[in-house]
């Protein structure tokens, strides 16, 4: 197997969008299959991957999951390795993340562990959510790999390399994307009775839903309501006949998404009686929050507050959102943040995770997996 830094700068340089991982998933492949086989079994679904390292004694099974998309976003780092692909960077640290699930699975190879572990190289986090169908597809088909625990982790450019923060319970938000299309009519810009403007009726739809959640929802219920993209028209001179708002919806708990929706519906059928025209809403995918296990969180943070290169934050809960919850949802397990000391954030085009996180999480999960594997 290569330098894990190579690595890192090898996925880094062909990021690929959920379900197309097809570069990723080979190069990924690559690296496995230059480790010694005695251990391991290799099974690919989709543009994911699943590794077992058998454990000696075998008693329970460990999982370890990463998440191999990236994100359509052009790259403006200016690094060396920076992205080959147009519009595709991985600007959510999930080359961070491959890198270090290799790291631990070669640490494995070369000293098993008494537990068997299972690495998941899953697709698609960003979106539509490959956790879901690949944690249903393990139980139908492979049972036997469905681990007993499961533990992940996501990179956090606020925190310095060496610190770890996670918390017991609720650590990340119900999602729900949300598209919705206005087509009215397309007109001479001279001529505005005689069509139907769907950039106005986009505008005040969008302000309108900005009052969702300061003046409908429950102040004592946390939510985010955010519009991420609005396009609509063609040229100067044409009035707009279709517009766009791209989206995503963030709550803590179910039924204040489910009270969300129905107010979002509400301006939206407003706006056809308004605008005379028809808005059509897709929530694309939501995923499920991230509720780490109670118990396993709290031993996993006095692990970390014991260790001498660690500082362990117990964080608040954020408005994140990842499909490892459906992970969480039927198995016990953890997620954490590592910190990667970038000054741009996450789903940002500058985003440069420093690199020494990779050579100090590999050893920190290689030994918090021999503590768990002793138990
Ligand atoms: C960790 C992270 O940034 N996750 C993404 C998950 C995307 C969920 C979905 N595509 C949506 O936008 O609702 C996030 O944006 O939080």
């Amino acid at each position: 197997m290569k330098s894990l830094i190579e690595i890192r700068r090898d996925l880094h340089r062909i990021p690929e969008l959920g379900f197309q991982e097809i570069k990723t998933q080979s190069y990924l492949l690559e690296q496995i299959h230059a480790l010694s086989q005695d251990r391991l079994t290799i099974i690919q679904w989709k543009t994911g991957i699943v590794v077992k390292v058998t454990g000696t004694e075998g008693k329970k099974t460990i999982g370890w999951r990463t998440d191999i998309d990236g994100l359509p976003i052009t790259e403006a780092t200016d690094l060396p390795f920076q992205s080959e692909h147009e519009e595709k960077m991985h600007a959510c640290g999930h080359d961070v993340h491959m890198t270090v699930a290799l790291g631990l699975l070669e640490k494995l190879v070369h000293k098993p562990i008494n537990d068997h572990v299972v690495i998941i190289f899953q697709p698609a986090e960003e979106g539509p959510g490959g956790a879901l169908p690949m944690r249903e597809w393990m139980k139908k088909e492979h049972p036997e790999l469905v681990p007993d625990q499961i533990y992940a982790f996501h990179i956090a450019p606020e925190y310095p390399v060496g610190t770890v923060a996670t918390r017991p319970g609720l650590l990340f938000a119900n999602t729900s994307e949300l598209f919705i299309d206005l087509v009215g009519k397309e007109g001479h810009a001279a001529y505005p009775h005689q069509a139907k403007d769907m950039s106005i009726a986009a505008a005040t739809l969008l302000l309108q839903l900005q009052t969702i959640v300061s003046r409908s929802v429950n102040p004592m219920a946390p939510a985010v309501l955010t519009i991420g993209k609005m396009s609509s028209g063609t040229v100067q001179n044409i009035i707009s006949g279709q517009a766009r708002l791209e989206g995503t919806i963030r709550t803590m708990d179910a039924a204040t998404m489910t009270s969300i929706k129905g107010k979002i519906e509400s301006f939206c059928r407003a706006t056809e009686i308004a605008f005379d025209c028809d808005v059509r809403i897709d929530y694309g995918s939501s995923y499920y929050q991230v509720k780490n296990d109670e118990t396993l969180a709290k031993e996993f943070l006095s692990f970390a507050e014991q260790d001498e290169s660690t500082t362990a934050i117990a964080c608040d809960a954020a408005m994140t959102g990842e499909d490892f919850g459906y992970f969480l949802q039927e198995i016990p397990g953890v997620l954490f943040w590592a910190g990667v000391d970038s000054s741009f954030g996450l789903h940002h085009a500058k985003l440069n995770p420093d690199e020494a996180v990779i050579d100090y999480l590999v050893p920190f999960i290689e030994s918090y997996f021999r503590v768990l594997s002793n138990k």
